[in-house]
């Protein structure tokens, strides 16, 4: 379980996040809806530790993780897709998908072992894997991008607006994949930024609201949104 607790960033000078408090539970899927600018980005890059924070606790299985450097949140099994996908243009596809095991240092058998089972997966990246970074389409580049993310997200994966420029038939995959990804791993907690949740509504076990900076829960049961607690 991953628990953010009155998480606050500013950048710039200028406050970002307010008190930002939400949990992830693993085996279920989250959806952070929000429109642009209400700081999703920003929300998971600070986990990331990517952006300093000015107060707030980030609490994975128990243990606090906010102080840890940001490269460590991939050893701890912290898997991120960023919005922009981030491939490298002139390594292959497999390449790009090895990069944080690369990064971590992961014995060849570990690494090779975790892409397999990538590729049991997503068997349409094997198809890919030859090819160079910059030689794939966008919506081909989300699933690399989420192949890469799942070869370290052992208990957390982020995906930051996956369906943004995806044409329908390729966002209907992404979404199906996603969802088998739910289905299957009952030890990952998913976590994924959309500004509109049409696409997730079938799969989101949770959809939490973002606007200026501060989240809310919808309980979509009740049909009203609840500001979740700051304690
Ligand atoms: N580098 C920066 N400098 C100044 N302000 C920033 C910076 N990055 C983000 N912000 C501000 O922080 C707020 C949240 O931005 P963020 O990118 O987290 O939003 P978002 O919900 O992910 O939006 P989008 O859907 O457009 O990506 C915005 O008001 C944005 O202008």
């Amino acid at each position: 379980m991953l628990k953010i607790e009155n998480l606050s960033v500013d950048i710039a000078g200028v406050q970002v996040l307010r008190d930002l408090s939400f949990e992830l539970t693993s085996g279920t899927c989250t959806v952070l809806i929000g429109r642009n600018g209400a700081g999703k980005t920003t929300t998971l890059r600070s986990i990331m530790g990517l952006l300093p924070r000015q107060s707030g606790r980030i609490v994975l299985d128990g243990q606090d993780i906010q102080d840890r450097p940001s490269q460590d949140r991939a050893r701890i099994g912290i898997g991120y897709a960023p919005e922009d996908r981030r491939l490298i243009g002139h390594f292959s596809i497999e390449d790009n998908i090895l990069l944080p095991a690369i990064a971590l240092n992961m014995p060849k058998d570990e690494r090779e072992s975790r892409l397999a089972k990538v590729y049991d997966f997503m068997p349409e990246l094997v198809k890919l894997k030859s090819r160079p970074g910059g030689g794939v389409s966008g919506g081909q580049g989300k699933m690399v991008a989420l192949g890469r993310a799942l070869m370290v997200a052992d208990k957390v994966l982020f995906l930051d607006e996956p369906f943004q420029g995806l044409a329908p038939a390729l966002a209907l995959d992404y979404a199906r994949t996603l969802s088998r990804l739910r289905d299957d791993r009952s030890d990952l907690c998913i976590l994924v930024t959309e500004s509109s949740p049409k696409l997730l509504d079938s799969i989101a076990d949770e959809t939490l609201l973002i606007e200026r900076g501060a989240v809310e829960r919808r309980d979509s049961s009740a049909g009203t949104n609840r500001r979740l607690g700051t304690g």
